[in-house]
């Protein structure tokens, strides 16, 4: 579904990404610390950057030069890291600017609303006062209307109560179980590396370790991550 060969990007002339291949799976986690140039490389996927070397492949069509609303078009989605809102608007209008001017779009937001029974429960809301847990929640639904092949996480589960990480942990099988292809950056080792099928560990802007995911996994990568 997505492929990065050998793509090296950053801001102006900063280089942060330098040759980074990405394998692909159902479920990809890219994985390593703080700086080490995750974020860069979901935005990369995304478009919102573009390499200066290698490409980015996308249901075997090159995208490297294609902006996200054209990548977005093909059936990619990004969730940014922060658990981003309309905080003035309710749960159903952050969800409505989305599904509005798209087909069947009342039917899309009610399959969002049976997948997140919080939303449900808060619809009339503002997403403002939602917990930072439900906001994750709103933002993926908000993804999920756009009916994606791929959707792009980055790191969905940080800064969440521990109820609900147990439920966006759930809801990402869930969407891989549905067919859904997940780029994931995630800080939880643990459980990235058991819903992916293949992972990537950079430093410094580099792939330092890939493999297949699943539990066995974890020592291998906290090992090469020294933690
Ligand atoms: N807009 C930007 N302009 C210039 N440099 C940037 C910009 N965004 C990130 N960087 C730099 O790129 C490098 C990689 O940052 P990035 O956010 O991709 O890392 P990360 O692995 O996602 O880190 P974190 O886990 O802290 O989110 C860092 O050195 C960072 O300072």
């Amino acid at each position: 579904m997505l492929e990065l060969t050998d793509v090296e990007a950053g801001y102006g002339r900063t280089r942060v990404l330098h040759g980074v291949t990405v394998p692909t799976g159902r479920v990809v986690a890219v994985l390593g610390h703080n700086g080490a140039g995750k974020t860069t490389l979901l935005r990369l996927a995304i478009g919102l950057i573009k390499p200066s070397k290698g490409r980015v492949l996308f249901d075997g069509e090159d995208v490297s030069s294609l902006a996200p609303n054209r990548r977005i078009a093909r059936g990619m989605a990004y969730v940014p890291q922060g658990q981003q809102a309309f905080g003035q608007l309710t749960t159903l209008e952050n969800l409505q600017l989305v599904a509005d001017g798209r087909r069947g779009g009342k039917a899309l937001i009610d399959a969002q609303l049976a997948r997140f029974p919080a939303l449900e429960k808060f619809a009339t809301r503002k997403a403002g006062l939602l917990s930072g847990g439900q906001r994750q929640q709103l933002a993926i639904a908000r993804a999920l209307i756009t009916g994606p092949k791929l959707l792009i996480l980055d790191e969905p589960t940080e800064g969440i109560q521990p109820t609900i990480v147990a439920e966006i942990e759930q809801t990402i099988v869930q969407l891989a179980a549905e067919g859904i292809h997940v780029l994931l950056v995630e800080q939880h080792i643990g459980f990235a590396l058991e819903a992916a099928e293949r992972y990537v560990v950079l430093a410094s802007g580099r792939v330092t370790q890939t493999g297949d995911g699943g539990a066995a996994a974890t020592a291998t990568v906290r090992a090469a991550m020294a933690i």
